[in-house]
């Protein structure tokens, strides 16, 4: 399956199939000279299959997990790049999950203003989110993507077989995305989660998802209006991910909390319960109330005194609504 994404920046394709890592110099094609970009916490059968096709480019390999996404890692790339005398008709190539493409992708916007840049994403979170798009960002001074830019892949290559090799804490973790995005786009995707075994449905869960995505970033590239839906769950999910640091929950499962924070229609949230329990995923958890709010008013969503936030009264939607940032405070107390 292919996916045209066509956005004011670029014009790029995402190709959906089983075993296109082992073909992706094909793909690919011609780029100038390519430069490598992953984690270790890649499998090293997966790194080796794509350094096999490109023998004579250089793979910066960083410790895997969020500790590395920040402006450290980030100026190492960049040297390295300059070191390995990249070009502006070059290219960077991303092997791994969210924080690789994240990376990556960040390199690749500034280095010399701009050069090409691919996803091949290796998690489900990487494979349903964060691979299209174009937000590439570090964390900084402790909140999550504070620092980083719009900066569209060339080409994103889809490989699902990629996520056999996943931890299942991991796998559920991105699935959680998608459960977002059934519940505020797509009600049947929703509905893959609440009665199907959706483990046999992987394919086309990513399918959805990246079809709403290129949707939405086709009308909203920069996140002006509509684009904003994508932040269901994230306002009292990065602030959470950002209390519990580095050694707490992962991104999705924050984000499933967070969904379950916001919501206020109660049969939803016992569907929504329901749902995340099915995928061994936290519903609720422990904080200081106080510590939250502080991390919350960093939203990039907030404008002084109050926060777009996504409410879902209806599965399928999702709608935005402005919240007083006292109101988000009061629910941090109650919930
Ligand atoms: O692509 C988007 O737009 C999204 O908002 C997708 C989110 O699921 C994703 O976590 C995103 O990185 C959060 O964006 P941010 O602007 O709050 O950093």
């Amino acid at each position: 399956m292919e996916i045209e994404v066509k956005t004011k920046q670029k014009q790029y394709t995402v190709m959906l199939e089983r075993g296109l890592l082992q073909k992706a110099s094909s793909l690919i094609g011609r780029h100038g000279h390519v430069y490598l970009v992953s984690e270790d916490g890649v499998p090293a059968a997966f790194r080796n299959t794509l350094q096999q096709q490109y023998p004579e480019a250089a793979m910066y390999v960083f410790p895997h997990g969020e500790q590395s996404k920040n402006l450290t890692t980030w100026q190492q790339i960049l040297k390295d790049m300059l070191e390995h005398d990249l070009g502006r008709k070059d290219t960077v190539i991303a092997l791994g999950g969210g924080v690789t493409g994240d990376m990556a992708g960040f390199a690749a916007a500034a280095y010399m203003r701009g050069i090409p840049y691919i996803n091949i994403p290796t998690t489900s979170l990487a494979m349903i989110d964060s691979s299209i798009g174009g937000k590439t960002a570090v964390d900084f001074n402790g909140v999550k993507n504070s620092i980083g830019a719009f900066w569209q892949p060339d080409l994103v290559l889809v490989d699902p077989d990629l996520l056999a090799a996943l931890p299942v804490r991991h796998l559920h973790n991105g699935l959680v995305e998608a459960v977002k995005e059934g519940l505020t786009f797509d009600p049947q995707l929703f509905a893959i989660f609440e009665h199907d075994d959706y483990l046999d449905h992987i394919d086309e869960i990513i399918a959805r998802c990246l079809q709403i995505k290129r949707d939405v970033v086709e009308q909203d590239e920069r996140e002006g209006g509509i684009r904003k839906l994508l932040n269901f769950g994230h306002t009292y999910g990065h602030a959470l991910e950002s209390y519990f640091g580095l050694n707490g929950y992962y991104h999705g499962e924050c984000v499933g909390m967070g969904m379950m924070m916001i919501m206020n229609n109660p049969e939803l949230k016992r569907r929504l319960q329901a749902v995340l329990e099915r995928m061994n995923c936290p519903v609720s958890c422990t904080y200081d109330p106080e510590a939250v709010y502080q991390l919350l008013c960093h939203d990039k969503k907030a404008d002084h005194d109050h926060v777009t936030i996504v409410q879902v009264d209806e599965i399928g939607k999702g709608h935005l609504e402005d919240w007083p940032l006292p109101k988000l405070k009061e629910r941090l107390y109650h919930e």
